[in-house]
């Protein structure tokens, strides 16, 4: 598990966390999101001891990062693919890490299939795309076969199948009982991925949910066409459902499909169409968001 309690981060004047009290539980996948400059990495950072926070603090598995003894056996990180030295080859850059936590050569090789680099193993890290760097920094975070995994925008560079990939794999990490934090910007991916979502603004926590509760926080309700729309709207109105009407149908919101379904069918009125209009991810995290972006361009304002 990952804990932080009061946990504050100033730069000079501007504080990239505010005050910020959470828990990752283990077993599920939590997506940490938010806008640019929202504090994720600095969070991530201050969990792994990168940064010392000016006030509050960070746990995992109820120790600091940097009281631990073998933290590549409690911790497995991937911030920053590209903070490798590239003369190096793959091989000898997770030997070299494996090392200083007793991990055997053989759990490198075994990395290097799990992430697919078994084949570029004796290539230097230099000539490696994004992507390949990207999976040599997942395979480094996976090394000491840690109950905890923060991922800081692993999918960066990725291409689809690497996408794909990453959910199998972060998902059977959760599943196997461990604590999946990943950061990302790609909201149809982390509505694919994430279980928990963690969402920060301006260094401060704007909502602790998950897809579910917030993609119905955000529900947009269901349209239902139907030749008989007064009668169909009164019933539905009696039964508490709020009924505007809209795209020449009825727009009822506060009733799921199934409960639509059930009425229309006992008060034999005839539907042509019952289609629930659900937010997206993104939909949903714009409007939670939208007072905490730091970036906006002239466009946007
Ligand atoms: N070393 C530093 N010195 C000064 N300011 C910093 C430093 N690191 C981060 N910041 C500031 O702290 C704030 C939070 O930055 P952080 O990188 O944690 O955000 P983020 O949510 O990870 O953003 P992004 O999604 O763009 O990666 C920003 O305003 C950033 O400019």
């Amino acid at each position: 598990m990952i804990e932080t309690t009061h946990l504050t981060k100033r730069y000079g004047a501007t504080a990239a966390v505010e005050n910020l009290s959470l828990q990752v539980n283990p077993g599920c996948v939590t997506g940490f999101l938010g806008p640019n400059g929202a504090g994720k990495s600095t969070t991530m950072r201050m969990v792994l001891c990168l940064a010392a926070p000016t006030s509050g603090e960070a746990l995992v598995q109820g120790r600091r990062y940097d009281q631990l003894r073998f933290p590549m056996h409690e911790v497995g990180a991937l911030l920053d693919a590209n903070a490798v030295q590239g003369g190096r080859t793959a091989f000898d850059h997770l030997r070299c890490l494996a090392r200083t936590n007793r991990i055997h050569d053989t759990r490198v090789v075994s990395v290097m299939e799990q992430v697919g680099l078994a084949g570029v193993a004796t290539r230097r890290i230099g000539g490696f795309s994004l992507g390949m760097r990207q999976r040599l920094g997942i395979a480094a975070a996976l090394l000491g076969d840690p109950g905890v995994l923060i991922f800081d925008e692993p999918v960066n560079g990725l291409d689809p199948d690497g996408v794909r990939w990453i959910r199998g794999l972060t998902r059977s990490l959760a599943a196997e009982g461990r604590t999946v934090l990943i950061s990302s910007h790609l909201m149809s991916e982390m509505e694919q991925t994430a279980d928990r979502l963690l969402i920060i603004g301006r260094g401060r926590l704007i909502s602790d949910t998950t897809v579910r509760d917030l993609l119905r926080q955000f529900d947009r309700g269901v349209l239902v066409r139907s030749p008989q729309p007064a009668e169909l709207a009164s019933i539905l109105m009696a039964s508490g459902a709020t009924v505007d009407s809209e795209l020449g149908g009825l727009l009822v919101k506060g009733l799921a499909v199934a409960d639509i379904g059930n009425m229309v069918a006992r008060h034999g009125i005839t539907v042509h169409e019952v289609t629930p209009r659900n937010a997206s991810l993104e939909e949903a995290y714009l409007a939670l968001t939208s007072d905490s972006v730091n970036y906006r361009t002239g466009d946007q304002r």
